[in-house]
């Protein structure tokens, strides 16, 4: 993939300035003819009143050329500034995506595992488009309203000063107050909002997931309960949000009938005094009146930035936080098949005890070791830093006697066949679970290790390597999905296998039977294995119980 220079979130922004810049003088453009068009108007057909049947030689032509060619420009310039607005924030959004991803998978899964699946979904669906429209809604609108507000401004100074410091001050009343109002704790309104709905996101796919659970323990309808209390609170908050817009368009109401009733009363002064023609003092008028309409959606720009800046902090949190590996500048090579060493490992999760602490284990070339111990003993993290998921506090974890620290993590997962604890089933073919170990394996290799874990049977019965697993393995039994689960990692081409927890949710039977089925599975492989459940007496594997942070042989 590219290098990008500077992967901020701003950077993402600025890549498509010059897009945006052009987007935005095109809305400006549009405001600029929308206002011209009425200002002209206005003062063309006073002036047409005005010298009805007195002056044979009034130029109608001029004007009403000037309206037509401001109509037509006008629909050119909205055809053109929806299509650059749009282009611009389309790729905004997919830059969005990828920056987002590119970001936050190296934090996966030590990082993004401490956080809620529907917390995640709600970062990724409803913060990233909150963000990647900042620009259509909020942005682009309030560039091309503060531009139109000057040069109307502007116009207007030029034909009376004080017509032109009216509009100055409705300018700074409409456009100091009506934000103020829109956005008064908006910060705190924004975060809470986009809480509420990443917790109604939360609630609504806990619930989807535990349906079965739920059902079978009559708890669906306190759950349902709970969903509608996020909902809501969901609801509750914006119509706080829809108040706070509505008072703020009241606000710009009563000072656009002000500032109209004021510009009225001046232009007509000004043509009483004879200081202004009365088809410049008309487009004066007009002129604030289209100023205000256009200033009309400030309110929901102003929204729209917050929610925006809101969701943007979300999504830096995710983020921003430290990798918890990182890949040395210069990688070492590393070694082909050899043995994986831990001495005097030290390991505490941030903020809990020592879980490992002075872990020291070889598991050389084809050797089997089995890793029992408590729930809760560490068997995991252990295997976690076998995978290089956390480096130790102390001590080291090395392959081939090169710590793990000085490779490439990439370079060293393709060493390693990993099944983590909560391994997944995809929706899917067969075929495409296999692949997701070893891209490239054929048919024959995939049917091999199918068949050495004894789960070809159920595979062509049910349509082949094509045949579907349904999502999350619905399709298959718990057995059936560890045992697809296992085979995706056997098939990987790795010389070091790190199960995790394989047997878990089977009977003793169906458990020892499928380690029975890996043991001639897997050839000449290293495998660690951890299990708290009991390896059985036929397999002559090393076996080793995590005490208190240490390994020592179990008995
Ligand atoms: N990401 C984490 N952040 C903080 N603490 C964690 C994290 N992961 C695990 N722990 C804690 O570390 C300890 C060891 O957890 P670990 O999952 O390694 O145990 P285990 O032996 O695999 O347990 P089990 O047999 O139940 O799977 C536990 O007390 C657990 O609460």
């Amino acid at each position: 993939m590219k290098q990008l220079p500077d992967d901020g979130l701003r950077a993402v922004f600025a890549r498509h300035r010059t897009r945006m810049l052009a987007a935005a003088a095109l809305l400006l453009a549009t405001m600029l003819a929308g206002i011209a068009l009425l200002g002209l108007a206005g003062g063309f057909i006073t002036a047409a009143a005005l010298a009805a049947g007195t002056a044979a030689g009034f130029n109608y032509f001029s004007p009403s050329a000037g309206v037509r060619a401001l109509a037509l420009a006008r629909i050119a310039s909205r055809y053109a500034e929806k299509l650059a607005g749009h282009d611009a924030t389309l790729r905004v959004a997919r830059d969005l995506r990828g920056w987002f991803f590119r970001r936050a998978l190296p934090l996966a899964p030590a990082r993004l595992g401490v956080l809620r699946t529907g917390e995640l979904l709600a970062r990724l669906m409803d913060d990233i488009g909150r963000v990647d429209g900042l620009f259509v809604r909020a942005l682009g609108p309030l560039a091309a309203m503060a531009g139109a507000g000057l040069l109307g401004i502007g116009w207007a100074a030029w034909v009376d000063l004080r017509a032109g410091l009216l509009l100055a001050v409705a300018a700074l009343a409409v456009g100091g107050g009506v934000p103020a109002v829109a956005a008064w704790r908006g910060r705190a309104r924004e975060r809470r909002h986009a809480a509420l709905q990443a917790r109604l996101r939360m609630r609504v796919h806990e619930g989807i997931e535990g349906a079965t659970e739920l059902a079978a323990m009559a708890a669906s309808g306190r759950w349902a309960g709970r969903v509608d209390t996020a909902a809501a609170a969901l609801a509750a908050s914006g119509r706080q949000r829809r108040r706070r817009l509505a008072v703020a368009d009241l606000l710009h109401a009563l000072c656009g009938m002000a500032a109209l009733l004021a510009m009225t009363a001046l232009a007509a002064s000004a043509v009483h005094r004879g200081q202004v023609p009365a088809a410049h003092a008309a487009a004066l008028v007009f002129l604030t009146l289209a100023l205000l309409e256009t200033w009309a959606g400030m309110g929901l720009a102003w929204q729209a930035l917050q929610g925006g800046r809101a969701s943007a902090r979300r999504l830096r949190a995710v983020v921003e936080q430290p990798v918890t590996v990182r890949d040395p500048a210069r990688p070492v090579p590393v070694p082909g098949t050899d043995t994986l060493c831990m001495q005097g490992v030290v390991f505490a999760h941030p903020g809990g005890r020592r879980v490992l602490d002075g872990v020291e284990l070889a598991v050389a070339p084809g050797q089997r070791v089995a890793i029992g111990g408590d729930s809760g003993g560490g068997k995991s993290t252990l295997a976690a830093l076998a995978m290089r998921i956390h480096d130790p506090a102390a001590g080291t974890v090395s392959w081939g006697g090169v710590d793990l620290r000085d490779v490439a993590q990439g370079d060293w997962h393709a060493r390693v066949a990993w099944m983590p604890q909560d391994a997944p089933v995809f929706a899917g073919s067969v075929r495409e679970n296999l692949r997701m170990g070893h891209p490239d394996a054929d048919e024959a290799s995939m049917w091999r290790v199918l068949s050495a874990l004894g789960l070809d049977g159920r595979v062509r019965a049910c349509g082949g390597l094509d045949g579907e697993v349904g999502e999350g393995g619905a399709l298959l039994s718990a057995g059936q999905a560890r045992r697809l689960a296992l085979a995706r990692a056997l098939l990987r081409p790795a010389p070091l296998l790190v199960l995790d927890e394989p047997t878990e949710g089977l009977d003793v039977d169906a458990a020892a039977a499928l380690l029975l089925d890996l043991e001639r599975a897997l050839g000449a492989r290293s495998l660690l294995l951890i299990s708290h459940g009991p390896v059985p007496d036929a397999l002559p594997w090393r076996r080793l119980r995590l005490q208190d942070g240490r390994l020592q042989a179990a008995p």
